[in-house]
């Protein structure tokens, strides 16, 4: 297929992108390089500077026979202090996308969804049917583009697939995390025996958790572009679908650190402070309907999540 990746200079799209190459795909990436790199780009695929406003029309008149939607912003702590930025970005944007998708007739698209959309859960794990009551902009504006791509299937006939990714880690060779203002786990842990920080914090030790620390499900991004993969054979006309993807099993914020800990061999200062502001508790994954729909399941566990990371940020 020829496909559209936006946001494939940034991480997650760079590694999928890198896989579709590989699987004989066609890739034109379209991506303003805000918080990703040009040099990201594979080299078998031709890179779009532009933002999906200016150029989703322009690009999409070539003929598609797909889209990969992971443009966007995504800091949650960001969004809280600037919500009008995530509702034009990420819902304005999509939108200018989706109408350019119309216009030009292409007829699959796989969304970059999340699980900030269920905000705080109500049982554990989470399952699609739950309810989405999102507790900040970036996850409601996430929640608005599924429910606008499901608009847009059935008035449009277009086939849509919403990732509902949870924890995203690890690295695929040369692709990986490098963003410039982090604050994901794994990477801000891995900073310290590189060498850029002298400790990692722990944020709150008084959750109802076992050992205190939040408990995430953290999943590789290599299992998530083979989920990817699935979804985009998935697309069927007129019908959208929300999978979520995450591993079902939960790590608290002490087991990453130890876990990074045995990888890098190094002692990692770990520092308790306070809570950060909207985390909940606990997000664990109930992947079932991906598994029974299209027969994903991960294959790699938070070690190698772990070690292709600490490979990826030693380059
Ligand atoms: N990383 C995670 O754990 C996680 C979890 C859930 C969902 N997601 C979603 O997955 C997607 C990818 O996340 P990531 O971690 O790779 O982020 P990233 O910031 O590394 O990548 C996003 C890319 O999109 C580009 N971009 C942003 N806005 C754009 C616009 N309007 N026009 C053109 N390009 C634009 C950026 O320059 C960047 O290269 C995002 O949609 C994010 O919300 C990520
Ligand atoms: O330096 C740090 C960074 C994070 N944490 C904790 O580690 C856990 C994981 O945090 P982080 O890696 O920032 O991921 P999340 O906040 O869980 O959010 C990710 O996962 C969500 C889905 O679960 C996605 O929607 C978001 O886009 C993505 O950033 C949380 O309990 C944090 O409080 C720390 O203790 N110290």
């Amino acid at each position: 297929m020829k496909l559209l990746v936006t946001g494939g200079a940034g991480y997650i799209g760079s590694v999928v992108s890198a896989r579709l190459l590989e699987s004989g795909h066609e890739v034109v990436v379209l991506d303003d390089c805000s918080t990703g790199h040009a040099d990201a780009v594979p080299s078998g695929a031709r890179l779009v500077r532009a933002t999906l406003r200016e150029a989703a029309g322009d690009v999409l008149s070539e003929g598609f026979d797909g889209i990969l939607h992971f443009a966007a912003k995504s800091l949650v702590g960001e969004s809280v202090e600037k919500p009008g930025l995530y509702w034009d970005k990420n819902l304005g944007e999509s939108l200018a996308l989706l109408e350019a998708m119309r216009v030009h007739r292409v007829p699959r698209i796989v969304f970059s969804s999340t699980a900030a959309t269920y905000g705080e859960p109500e049982r554990t794990p989470i399952v699609e049917t739950d309810p989405t009551r999102p507790t900040n902009p970036y996850g409601a504006s996430k929640l608005a583009i599924d429910t606008t791509l499901a608009e847009y299937a059935r008035m449009h006939g277009i086939g849509g697939v919403s990732l509902r990714y949870f924890n995203v880690a690890g690295a695929y060779g040369a692709y990986g995390e490098r963003h410039t203002v982090e604050t994901h786990i794994i990477p801000n842990v891995l900073n310290v025996p590189l060498g850029s920080r002298e400790s990692v914090s722990i944020f709150g030790t008084d959750y109802p958790t076992p050992d205190g620390t939040c408990i995430r499900d953290y999943i590789h991004v290599v299992d998530l572009a083979a989920a990817h993969l699935l979804a985009l054979d998935a697309c069927a006309p007129g019908v959208h679908e929300i999978f979520n993807l995450g591993s079902g099993s939960g790590y608290s914020v002490r087991e990453v650190i130890d876990v990074c800990r045995e990888v890098t061999g190094q002692p990692i200062p770990a520092v308790e402070g306070p809570r950060r502001p909207g985390d909940p508790a606990v997000l664990v994954a109930s992947s079932a309907r991906i598994s029974e729909r299209l027969g994903w399941k991960p294959e790699r566990d938070l070690r190698s999540m772990v070690t292709d990371a600490w490979e990826f940020a030693r380059r």
